[in-house]
């Protein structure tokens, strides 16, 4: 069977066309709205020379948003610093040769692939801080992810209440026990993906205060569900071969449920070593970086309660390096993972390692697809396009882009009484591969 065509905003009324026009320069004039209200603190903290920088950024962000609502030709990335490790210009640019040679025009934001023009976005937007010395490191995402996080204590102290009970029950638990109570923390780390800024945004997206009680009444909503199959896979793992890889997505609850669900799998010996992968840079609004990472923790140690206690565990985890945290500029392209082996080898080999490798939310679904048209019954490893790098498990709810692995007339009959299904959020996929 040929492949689809990716999908991209030249489809009107698409959700990557009402992504591109509506939601794109929304996100573009919060960032803009917030430099200018902002701007006495960011210099305050950046010193003087932030004034002329926010200047430079707000005219920058500007006309990017102007771009992008007249459908311009995309604009190279100016060389940011080819010294940084994680400059990677080199990578967008070329994609943007690769382009012109092919369709011989340059990519448009309404024309060129959804997955390029949005992660681009964004690459431009990182740039525009970049490109001030007295701002490069500035996160114009930190505000909303931190706010995010803060009103979502309450929800954290009942889930972390929850984990640490059952972590302290572990000797006398059954099997069956054990299984269930690692399926609601995978559960809760699926419907943690809510919690993304990009499909808001940024409008808050804050989680129901207890997640357990819902459970139940929420599984009819996994429309794809290998939970079953993924504890076989987690119990017939030999002792020494436990190595499991978390690509993160965003930071906040969801961030809380991960690593809530990470620490019980440790405590109860499923897996002997962890390694989460974070973004080199602030990436759709909600996305995790190490600075994210680190503050979360120190969040909780602050609160007190069992918030104190799981942020002291995992900050233990780290330290006595059983939780590893990696970083790849990798993650923050535009490039499919089946591409991976070629463009990023040593990221390759370092994955091939994991007996298990779990990605978290719509993009890395959508990169892990190759953000293609695919139809809903395409076999998942079909879609993944040989990117068999190690057994995956993906979870996500559904915020736009393919979904695939659904039975036959799955997906029409759903679309039959819920129109938005697959953009709502309120559907999500527990999805597993072992190329077996
Ligand atoms: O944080 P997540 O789950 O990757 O969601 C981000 C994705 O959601 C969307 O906002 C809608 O699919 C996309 O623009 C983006 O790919
Ligand atoms: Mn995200």
């Amino acid at each position: 069977m040929s492949e689809p065509g990716p999908l991209s905003a030249s489809i009107i009324g698409s959700f990557s066309y009402l992504t591109v026009r509506d939601r794109l320069p929304v996100i573009l004039t919060r960032v803009i709205d917030q430099l200018y209200r902002e701007r006495i603190n960011i210099i305050d903290k950046y010193g003087e020379a932030a004034t002329e920088g926010c200047k430079e950024v707000i005219g920058r962000l500007s006309q990017l948003k102007n771009e992008i609502q007249t459908n311009k030709p995309l604009e190279l990335l100016e060389a940011t610093d080819p010294l940084s490790p994680f400059d990677d210009s080199h990578v967008w640019n070329r994609h943007f040769e690769e382009y012109i040679s092919t369709y011989e025009v340059p990519p448009k934001w309404f024309t060129a692939p959804w997955m390029y023009v949005e992660c681009f976005m964004y690459a431009r937007i990182h740039e525009s801080f970049y490109l001030c010395p007295a701002l490069k490191d500035f996160d114009p995402f930190c505000e909303l992810k931190q706010k995010a996080m803060l009103e979502s204590l309450s929800a954290t102290e009942t889930l972390a209440q929850h984990v640490l009970s059952v972590c302290s029950s572990l000797p006398s638990l059954t099997q069956e026990q054990l299984r269930q109570h690692v399926i609601n923390l995978i559960e809760i780390s699926v419907w943690g993906n809510k919690c993304d800024l990009s499909i808001s945004s940024g409008e808050e997206r804050n989680p129901e205060t207890d997640l357990l009680v819902s459970l139940d009444s929420l599984r009819p909503y996994i429309l794809v569900n290998h939970s079953s199959s993924l504890w076989q896979l987690l119990v017939s793992l030999p002792e020494d071969q436990r190595d499991i890889v978390l690509v993160l997505d965003n930071a906040g609850f969801e961030l809380v449920t991960d690593l809530c669900l990470m620490m019980l799998l440790t405590e109860a010996g499923l897996t002997t070593s962890l390694t989460f992968h974070v973004k080199t840079r602030p990436w759709f609004v909600s996305d995790t970086t190490r600075t994210d990472l680190f503050w979360t923790l120190d969040t909780l140690r602050e609160k007190g309660g069992a918030c104190s206690e799981i942020g002291n565990k995992w900050k233990k985890y780290i330290e006595d390096g059983q939780w590893k945290v990696c970083e790849s500029s990798f993650w923050t392209t535009p490039i499919p993972y089946s591409q991976m082996s070629t463009v990023d080898p040593n990221l390759y080999s370092q994955l091939s390692k994991a007996s298990l490798i779990i990605f978290k939310g719509d993009l890395n679904y959508r990169k892990l697809t190759g953000d293609l048209d695919w139809p809903t019954t395409t076999n998942f490893e079909q879609a993944l396009r040989g990117f068999c790098v190690a057994p995956l498990l993906v979870l996500r709810t559904l915020k736009g882009g393919p979904v695939v692995g659904m039975a036959e007339s799955q997906a029409e009959d759903l679309a039959a009484t819920v129109r938005d299904w697959n953009t709502s959020g309120e559907y999500g996929v527990i999805q597993l591969c072992t190329f077996s």
